[in-house]
């Protein structure tokens, strides 16, 4: 997209202006359910999923081409002892991504999804969000930009994942500004944060959202200053994915705060995204709840990487596979639900 004034007056247009449902696509998805050889609403949220895949990519319900991406950042707010792993396992797992070995790889494989890994400026940490913005908003503007060429490559249904050490402080503190409640509401161990570590991640969440308090009203503003490089790409993806009919799944606690800047900037940008999994971080719930959104799969993960919506693309896949493959009544010769059959003695 080109760029004009001031960086975010792209994404405001953008946002202002959101594609809506395919409504020939998703009347003819309800059609056909019905004459599929089942009884009626027996295949339950695998229908609806149907139906939303129908609305979203404009076509009958097919996902051939899934993608799992990674968007990788490393953040300023680290240096505060907020979690027990160094910075430096971000860039370790981005190797560890590409050369097959992390819990991601083997469910793309198990599920023959696509992946891509995007680093972001891995050697230069965003600001520290405690006490400046964690990005300009020419990087802000310019990392969504990049995020929403994530696509490119071309796919029918986008897993969005994420790594980041530090992330989980992050994405706690954008929940804080969108939502409100305590610091406690939002944040959770992460990979593994507790005691004296928690508290300072608390405080750090506190101090965060109170240094930059005149400037929340923004969504944009709210992920420029207390984001970081892969949430801003995690936003641009997702918005990318609406304009070009690409219906998403989003993975746990990091990639819902992502989306929850679009929630916020219009009510409707998310319609064309499901949750593929509630993530055992504690907020997380309470975040998708904000949504209005109920998560396709509850399996006690906390990983992140992809991990949950991945999982959940299987079923998405199985969804789409039922609508467009099995038979029909007619087709398969089998009656139809018609007057009961009276009563034999
Ligand atoms: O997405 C989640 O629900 C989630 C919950 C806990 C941890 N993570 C992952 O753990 C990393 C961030 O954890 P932390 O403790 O460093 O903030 C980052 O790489 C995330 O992908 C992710
Ligand atoms: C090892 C490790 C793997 C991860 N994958 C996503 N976040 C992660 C965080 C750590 C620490």
């Amino acid at each position: 997209m080109s760029m004009s004034g001031l960086p975010f007056d792209d994404f405001r247009a953008l946002l202002r202006e959101l594609p809506g449902p395919d409504t020939r696509a998703l009347v003819a998805a309800r059609e056909r359910d019905k004459q599929l050889t089942k009884p009626a609403g027996s295949l339950g949220r695998l229908e609806e999923i149907a139906f939303w895949l129908a609305a979203w990519s404009g076509r009958q319900p097919a996902v051939n081409r899934p993608l799992v991406a990674i968007f990788a950042g490393n953040h300023g707010v680290a240096r505060h002892g907020i979690t027990p792993y160094p910075p430096s396992v971000t860039q370790q797992m981005v190797e560890n991504f590409a050369a097959g070995g992390a819990a991601i790889n083997q469910i793309c494989a198990a599920y023959d999804l696509g992946l891509k890994i995007f680093d972001l400026a891995l050697d230069y940490p965003t600001g520290d969000i405690t006490s400046e913005a964690a990005l300009s908003e020419r990087d802000c503007a310019a990392t969504m930009a990049f995020g929403m060429e994530a696509i490119a490559g071309g796919t029918d249904l986008l897993c969005i994942g994420e790594m980041g050490i530090g992330n989980t402080t992050v994405a706690a503190a954008i929940n804080l500004a969108l939502y409100g409640g305590e610091a406690e509401d939002w944040v959770g161990p992460g990979t593994g944060s507790h005691g004296e570590m928690l508290e300072r991640k608390i405080a750090a969440v506190k101090q965060a959202v109170a240094f930059h308090k005149d400037h929340l009203s923004d969504p944009l503003e709210v992920l420029r200053r207390l984001g970081g490089r892969e949430v801003a790409a995690m936003a641009g993806a997702i918005l990318a994915c609406r304009v070009e009919k690409i219906p998403v799944l989003i993975d746990g606690y990091v990639a819902t705060a992502a989306a929850s800047i679009l929630k916020a900037a219009n009510p409707a940008a998310l319609d064309h995204c499901l949750i593929g999994h509630v993530s055992a971080e504690p907020g997380h719930l309470r975040a998708i709840e904000k949504l209005g959104k109920t998560p396709l799969l509850a399996l006690g993960m906390r990983l992140g990487e992809g991990t949950g919506a991945a999982l959940a693309a299987g079923i998405v896949k199985a969804a789409a596979a039922c609508h467009s493959g099995m038979a029909t009544f007619a087709q398969a010769g089998v009656t139809t639900a018609g007057q009961p059959v009276p009563h034999q003695h």
